[in-house]
């Protein structure tokens, strides 16, 4: 179920983007817009007993007392989305007491649907590299960069970042400094199916479905470096 939403919010959002009838700020509010209802109107059809928090929605039922909680993001990247480049994701998560259970990140510009039931574990060599937001990046992302010498690469959106370490483009990304639960719960999900170290920066588990669904702070890695950047982000503090 999460990776259809997944996939039809991305068919949805490319078709918001499609033929350039709509440019700036009305082409992002639009895929925010025309996204959310779709997925809300799907979970409400399929999973009607079910909690759901979303970026771009009131919470549908008693988020405090349930145990599921589907937690979204129709569209991560809205500036990305906005400019025409391919790192922007669809975000759906099905969270069980506060962890990802399944989850389904889709980027839909490159064609890739990446969900935590049938992805395999990330192999292969470390490439030396870390995903840095478009925007500059964190002092911590900076610090584990420098002190571990890896080469920053910017990329927008949260789910693109943790994607292109699941994809094998990068061996680690960290940030710090806020986002929400909807930005890295399904980015989280995929990642952990995949064996990559996930946890917050002071390497404790990360817990969703929270009263304030704030999650600032994460670093989502290849399990090989896990050590080093832990140990890195122990001097920040
Ligand atoms: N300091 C911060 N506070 C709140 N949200 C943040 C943030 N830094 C990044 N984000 C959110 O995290 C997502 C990825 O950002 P970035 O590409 O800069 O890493 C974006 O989500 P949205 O596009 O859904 O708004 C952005 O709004
Ligand atoms: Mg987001």
């Amino acid at each position: 179920m999460a990776a259809q939403i997944a996939l039809g919010a991305g068919q949805i959002l490319l078709g918001v983007r499609h033929g350039g009838l709509l440019d700036g700020r009305l082409v992002g509010d639009a895929g925010d817009r025309l996204a959310q209802a779709w997925i809300g109107a799907a979970l409400h059809r399929r999973r009607p007993h079910d909690a759901v928090l979303s970026e771009e929605a009131e919470d549908v039922g008693d988020r405090s007392s349930a145990d599921r909680v589907w937690i979204i993001d129709p569209l991560d990247g809205t500036s990305e989305f906005s400019h025409g480049t391919s790192d922007w994701a669809v975000h759906v998560a099905l969270t069980v007491d506060g962890r990802p259970s399944e989850a389904a990140v889709a980027i839909p510009a490159r064609d890739e649907l990446f969900r935590s039931d049938t992805i395999g574990t990330v192999g292969g060599p470390l490439t030396g590299r870390i995903a840095v937001s478009r925007f500059g990046g964190s002092y911590e992302s900076h610090h584990v960069a420098n002190t571990l010498g890896l080469q920053r690469v910017s990329i927008g959106s949260a789910g693109a970042k943790a994607m292109a370490v699941v994809r094998g483009d990068v061996d680690a990304y960290v940030h710090a400094g806020g986002q929400y639960e909807w930005d890295n719960c399904a980015p989280v999900g995929v990642c952990a199916a995949a064996g990559l170290h996930c946890s917050r920066l002071d390497g404790s588990e990360i817990i969703y479905n929270q009263r304030v669904p704030y999650m600032p702070d994460f670093v989502i890695c290849r399990s090989e470096i896990a050590g080093e950047v832990l140990a890195a982000l122990d001097t920040v503090w």
